[in-house]
């Protein structure tokens, strides 16, 4: 089941054995950048003097590795996904479980216009629900002044479509209106373009209720700007040598509900989702934090917080695993225009527009979801991680070069992956046991 829609075919082989230069220009065949681009994913990208106009107190730059996860088939789309993170066996779980997906079918994606909230607070009323309707009267022209700050976004069919007001009758600081500008930010992340909207209207709100404007900000619960995924995966897809794929579909459907019930479980379960998702957005110079308050918000919007994915069992026998999340990311402004290496990942992936990204980035994390929960509803978490983690331990012992993965592999195929016993098997390939 190859695709090779637009050209790329992301199911790209042997690509652990290779050499990181080799991987670089395997990714950039196949996706089709020039040198000039793709050098800007091989480090060095970010010169200080351009780091310096990004944030104050700039002493140098701060590097992390940068993988491709392959095998990813998304709408018939097949994508090179770029991942920029310290953990090891991220990148590869990415990989593996897009594999399996793809010989099921893909991914299949959906999601929002990308609408975000801008929050005005109003304090100093007496009669807030009075003062709700004084400013639903004058919804259109509230609209209208938002989105005279903003043409070029208007121009590219966004900007401030609709107001609520929520009113909170007793705070501890007498009845709070709180109005929400919902703007279609279109291909931006949005904070910069709402927050000057929200700037923009105070005045005019405050002279319609006589009340006080204090904050005017984005929220960061994007409930309106949400991605969809969803896998569909047979029993045969999921057998190993090891383990029968309906015992791996029972148990991936039993960690799943363990995350459904139980917020300590929830924590985890998210981690392991956001594993995938904030390299992505790290990679195409997105703001992760955002991301990151923006999901777990949504799954705690019920009050119990729970899991941000769904795994359940449909009437043919097959494994069906969903996600639903807020996705604020941007291709324009932030970092995602200044960074070079954030431009280049961008052209790795091929996306056109940001809810593309988004749609993208909530694939890896279904993903990422789906290997978790596969190795630890069988063989544990230990083995396929470790095992990788086990370079990290041998760097951490000193090893350098060749005997970076000489240490791993014996550390990992003892299944004894610790600290000092990677440095006895070193100083014994250095002779000095
Ligand atoms: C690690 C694997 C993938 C090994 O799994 P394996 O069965 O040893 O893999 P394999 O050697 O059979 O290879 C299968 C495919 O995996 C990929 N792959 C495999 N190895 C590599 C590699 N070295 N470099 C690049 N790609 C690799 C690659 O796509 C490969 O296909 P191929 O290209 O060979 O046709 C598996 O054990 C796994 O998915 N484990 C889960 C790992 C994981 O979830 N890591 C996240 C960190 S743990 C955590 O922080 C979150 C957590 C767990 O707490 C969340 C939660 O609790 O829910
Ligand atoms: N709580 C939070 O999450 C906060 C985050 N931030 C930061 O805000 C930044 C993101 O803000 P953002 O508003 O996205 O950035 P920018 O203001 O840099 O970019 C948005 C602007 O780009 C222009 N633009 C050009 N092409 C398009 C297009 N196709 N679609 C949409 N807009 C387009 C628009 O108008 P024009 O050309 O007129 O500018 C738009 O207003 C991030 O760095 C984030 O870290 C800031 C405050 C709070």
């Amino acid at each position: 089941m190859e695709s090779l829609a637009q050209g790329v075919n992301s199911r790209l082989e042997n690509m652990r054995n290779l050499s990181p230069a080799e991987r670089l220009e395997k990714v950039a065949e196949a996706v089709g950048i020039d040198v000039a681009t793709s050098s800007k994913l091989a480090g060095d990208a970010l010169p200080v003097d351009l780091a310096n106009g990004m944030i104050e107190n700039v002493v140098g730059t701060f590097e992390l590795p940068l993988g491709v996860a392959t095998n990813f088939q998304i709408n018939g789309k097949d994508y090179l996904v770029p991942m920029a993170v310290e953990e090891p066996s991220v990148v590869a779980a990415a990989s593996f479980m897009a594999k399996l997906v793809r010989d099921c079918g893909g991914f299949q994606t959906s999601s929002t216009a990308p609408i975000m909230r801008a929050q005005i607070q109003i304090l100093g009323l007496q009669d807030p629900y009075g003062a709700r309707l004084q400013i639903l009267s004058r919804k259109a022209e509230l609209i209208e002044a938002a989105n005279a700050k903003d043409p070029v976004l208007v121009g590219f069919g966004g900007g401030c479509k609709d107001v609520e007001v929520h009113v909170f009758p007793s705070s501890r600081r007498g009845p709070m209106v709180v109005v929400h500008l919902l703007v279609d930010v279109r291909d931006a992340m949005g904070a910069n373009t709402v927050n000057t909207m929200a700037e923009t209207v105070a005045p005019l709100i405050e002279e319609l209720t006589g009340g006080t404007v204090r904050l005017r900000i984005l929220s960061n619960l994007a409930d309106l700007r949400l991605a969809r995924a969803r896998v569909e995966l047979t029993e045969a897809a999921l057998t190993t040598k090891a383990y029968d794929g309906r015992r791996v579909i029972e148990g991936i459907v039993d960690a799943y509900e363990f995350a459904a019930i139980d917020p300590y479980r929830a924590a985890t379960h998210n981690k392991g989702i956001m594993n995938g998702i904030d390299p992505v957005v790290v990679a195409t110079g997105n703001d992760w934090r955002a991301i990151e308050a923006g999901a777990h918000a949504y799954a705690a919007r019920s009050g119990h917080y729970t899991s941000l994915t769904t795994w359940e069992i449909a009437a043919n026998g097959n494994l069906v695993g969903t996600i639903e999340m807020p996705m604020a990311l941007g291709l324009v402004g932030g970092a995602t225009k200044t960074h070079p290496a954030a431009q280049a990942a961008l052209k790795v992936l091929g996306v056109t527009s940001a809810t593309e990204l988004a749609e993208v980035t909530v694939s890896v994390g279904l993903a990422q979801n789906m290997a978790a929960l596969r190795a630890l509803a069988t063989e544990g978490i230990q083995r396929g991680h470790m095992a990788l983690h086990a370079r990290n331990i041998a760097i951490g012992a000193g090893a350098s070069g060749a005997e970076i993965d000489a240490v791993a592999r014996e550390l990992a195929a003892n299944h004894d992956v610790r600290s000092a016993r990677a440095q006895e098997i070193l100083n014994r390939l250095r002779g000095e046991g």
